[in-house]
């Protein structure tokens, strides 16, 4: 098989991201909420070290969705049909995005909360 180029592999990846989310309604749900985060936190002038957990808060959710989405492809390609392993490959996928998801929400507590209060009282 030929040896795929630089820019083969780049082209494959992004085709990955283009589809996956034009697809996939919770990826466009979580973009949108990581989008809201960003603009949170130009407008609260956040610290340095609070973007760096806003951003691996973000690249947690979006990552996992992204697997949890190839996990559905491949499972729906192996075992169309009911099958025990199939729903624990697809459960635990999910399970991975909401855990991701639930600490995403709980590092923008802690990054927002306080400017929220000073901003509003
Ligand atoms: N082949 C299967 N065998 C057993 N259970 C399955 C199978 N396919 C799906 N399920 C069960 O149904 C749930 C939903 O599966 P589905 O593929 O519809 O995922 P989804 O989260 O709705 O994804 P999407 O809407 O993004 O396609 C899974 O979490 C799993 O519990």
């Amino acid at each position: 098989m030929k040896k795929r180029s630089w820019g083969d592999v780049f082209r494959n990846a992004v085709e990955g991201l283009i589809e996956s989310f034009l697809t996939q309604r919770n990826l466009r749900v979580h973009a949108a909420c990581a989008l809201l985060a960003v603009v949170a936190g130009l407008f609260f002038h956040i610290s340095q070290v609070d973007w760096m957990f806003i951003c691996v808060a973000i690249a947690g959710v979006m990552v996992t969705e992204l697997l949890n989405t190839a996990v559905e492809r491949v499972v729906d390609l192996a075992s169309p049909e009911f099958h025990l392993l199939a729903k624990s490959a697809k459960d635990t996928a999910a399970g991975a995005v909401l855990l991701a998801a639930v600490f995403a929400v709980i590092i923008a507590i802690f990054v927002f909360w306080e400017p929220l209060i000073t901003w509003a009282f």
